[in-house]
């Protein structure tokens, strides 16, 4: 996270992709989301993390358009993503958490299918879709349906999709997740690349070392609330994001009982 723009600052408002703005978001007697602010400046590359059940993917979830805050705003690129979705939309790419992807298709179709959606013509598509799946190593598999993939390549093809366009800003819901390191570390690269070139990520992850490694920024969200965030030197505060983490967070708690795990061992 950076420091927060002031209207009078029209150059540092131009540099801010993302904009919330107290967002709260609640589920019957659940507040999954309870005031959470953050702003991501171009170019960064800012990470979110957080016990299970913390309200990540709520957050990123209000962020892209696919569940309506009960509270406060969500502005890209200085759109408002409720007042004006369309607008907004146009420049994320995005990576839900729950991968509900069209299966039947093969993994050309759906990259066909994210492109043409995009407004990208048939050619684009084509040519993007061959350097993402080389990318991406998905090359012998985008003649076979997305049902057959495993979850680490339905991961990626999936993160292909969201890309395809060319957005400004991407927001991933664990991207990491069921990739495995040498996958992860391609995904590494080809991010850091967008970052490079001027495009921002904002991603969800439970993985505290590549956090470290890749990220400038980053928020911990324990119980819908943001209890530390900033450059990722501010937040680990001399010790690892993940000492951190866990200090926020609440390490774990001692067990006690489920002797009849136990017992059966002896
Ligand atoms: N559609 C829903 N209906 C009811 N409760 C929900 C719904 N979606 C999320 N919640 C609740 O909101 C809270 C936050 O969930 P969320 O999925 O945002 O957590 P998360 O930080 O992404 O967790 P994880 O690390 O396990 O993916 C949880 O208590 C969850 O049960």
């Amino acid at each position: 996270m950076h420091d927060r723009a002031t209207p009078a600052d029209p150059l540092a408002a131009h540099d801010t992709v993302l904009v919330l703005d107290n967002l709260v978001k609640r589920f019957g007697s659940t507040t999954a989301v309870d005031g959470v602010n953050l702003e991501v400046l171009r170019g960064g590359f800012y990470g979110i993390v957080g016990p299970n059940g913390a309200g990540k993917t709520t957050t990123l979830s209000m962020i892209t358009g696919l569940l309506r805050p009960d509270e406060g705003i969500v502005k890209v690129n200085g759109r408002d993503v409720w007042k004006d979705p369309a607008a907004a939309k146009r420049s994320i790419g995005v990576l839900p958490d729950k991968l509900r992807l069209f299966d039947r298709l093969t993994g050309r179709q759906l990259l066909h299918y994210a492109g043409s959606l995009r407004g990208l013509n048939g050619r684009t598509v084509r040519e993007r879709s061959e350097e993402l799946a080389e990318a991406f190593g998905l090359q012998d598999a985008l003649g076979r349906l997305v049902s057959d993939y495993s979850a680490g390549m339905t991961k990626k093809v999936a993160l292909a999709a969201s890309m395809i366009h060319s957005p400004r800003l991407l927001v991933l819901d664990e991207p990491f997740e069921a990739v495995d390191p040498v996958s992860a570390d391609t995904v590494t690269d080809i991010l850091l690349k967008y970052v490079a070139h001027g495009g921002t990520v904002l991603l969800s992850s439970h993985s505290m070392g590549m956090i470290e490694r890749v990220c400038d920024g980053v928020a911990i969200i324990v119980h819908g609330v943001v209890l530390s965030s900033g450059t990722v030197d501010a937040v680990r505060n001399g010790s690892t994001l993940e000492d951190r983490f866990l200090e926020l967070a609440g390490s774990h708690k001692a067990v006690e009982g489920m002797e009849w795990l136990l017992s059966s061992l002896d």
